[in-house]
């Protein structure tokens, strides 16, 4: 409750606080402004004034040498908060205003709240995770994908978090798997990113390669927090990879995911890649495990102009007509064309690399193209809108 208030009441400062507190913790990037001793705050709740003061009682712990022997008292302090209002106003501040700070508190946390990527720890014991801030600045305006795919794919991640009590009533458990599939260079670790921006959820990577069995994974996967997304990219590969019997297996790594995690688990997304949604074990596609496939295709026009608008800010140019022609026929992926868009500032120079890009594909079929088969309706998707444009 404490560390509520102090979050609620810091957004509560006003121009006129004569003196607040400015801390810099080690890991967060911003400044933290809170609160300082004996400065009354005053809130108003319901009609109710509430009249906020921090003080503090001095506390003394035992100080012990570096043999464990108690050489004396440390001094420190105990901080608290004395909240004063009428006390007529005793069952809303209880039932109402005290709920409502803890609510309030936990938004405020989320909002400010730096995104943390996760490895596994290679330092230690590899049986825990390193993070650092994360900052790829990939977000969903920057992602250049079938606008329809985008706005359902959002649509989802808000419905999954709005229904915590939905998942609790049904006895689920509120997690959510999405595949993303699609050939190398097409964004899905863009997209992994520019989710994970969305929500403020931390990224977990989970490179199955890297662990070396079942108790290991146990642990990894009990050690990630809550509000994250754990991503297993070319998970498929990895598994493949792993050739002795006591390493992990795709039905080892399903049954861990649905069973016993499974009852420990809030608010976390699962997201698994491939390039080879083909070869894939039909088991890890059931409803429950992987809830929404998302295909990551070839660059149509629309993604083309997402990336020349983040790229050039360019909107029209006399170049997207035969720009357009050629994505109808060839296949070339984002990020092939993002590395033409970079190439230059001039507009004209990286808009004629891409057409140089684009017709030097005329007449070539991709590996994807003789190999890749897809068959969910979101390939039809991305498909219908490469023919419409
Ligand atoms: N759909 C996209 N929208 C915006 N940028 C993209 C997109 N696809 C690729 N890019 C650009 O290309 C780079 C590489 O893409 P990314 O790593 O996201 O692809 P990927 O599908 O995850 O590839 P892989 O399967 O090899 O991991 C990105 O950093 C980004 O700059």
């Amino acid at each position: 409750m404490f560390h509520a208030a102090n979050i609620y009441l810091a957004h509560k400062l006003s121009q006129s606080t004569a003196r607040v507190k400015v801390l810099k913790p080690e890991k967060e990037e911003d400044l933290d402004v809170t609160v300082d001793q004996h400065q009354e705050l005053v809130d108003s709740f319901g009609g109710a004034t509430m009249k906020w003061n921090l003080s503090s009682n001095p506390n003394f712990t035992p100080a012990y040498s570096t043999s464990g022997f108690t050489v004396g008292l440390q001094p420190s302090e105990i901080r608290f908060f004395e909240l004063t209002f009428h006390k007529k106003h005793r069952e809303l501040v209880l039932g109402s205003y005290l709920p409502h700070i803890l609510a309030a508190a936990k938004s405020i946390r989320e909002v400010k709240k730096t995104v943390k990527l996760y490895a596994i720890d290679y330092r230690g014991d590899h049986e825990h995770w390193g993070a650092v801030n994360f900052h790829h600045p990939a977000t969903f305006e920057t992602v250049a994908m079938d606008p329809e795919l985008k706005k359902a794919l959002i649509a989802d991640l808000d419905a999954f978090i709005e229904r915590k009590d939905f998942y609790r009533k049904v006895g689920k458990a509120w997690k959510r798997g999405y595949l993303l599939y699609g050939p190398p260079g097409t964004g899905k670790s863009s997209l992994v990113a520019a989710m994970a921006n969305y929500l403020k959820f931390d990224v977990y990577d989970l490179n199955l390669k890297e662990v070396y069995g079942d108790s290991h994974l146990h642990k990894l996967l009990i050690g990630a927090g809550n509000r994250s997304i754990l991503v297993m990219e070319d998970f498929d590969r990895a598994l493949a990879s792993k050739k002795n019997e006591d390493e992990i297996s795709m039905a080892g790594l399903l049954n861990f995911l649905d069973g016993l995690w499974s009852s420990c688990v809030e608010e976390k997304i699962l997201v698994f890649t491939t390039n080879h949604k083909e070869e894939l074990d039909p088991a890890l596609l059931l409803p429950g495990r992987v809830d929404v496939q998302v295909n990551m295709s070839y660059c149509t026009f629309t993604a083309f102009k997402t990336l020349a608008y983040n790229y050039l800010k360019e909107t029209e140019h006399e170049l997207f007509g035969e720009i357009k022609e050629l994505l109808r026929k060839v296949e070339a992926t984002p990020a092939e064309v993002a590395g033409e868009l970079l190439k230059s500032k001039n507009v004209d120079v990286a808009l004629h690399g891409v057409v140089k890009l684009l017709r030097s594909k005329e007449g070539t079929r991709s590996i994807w193209e003789l190999g890749f088969r897809m068959n969910t309706q979101s390939q039809s998707t991305v498909e219908n809108q490469r023919k419409r444009e």
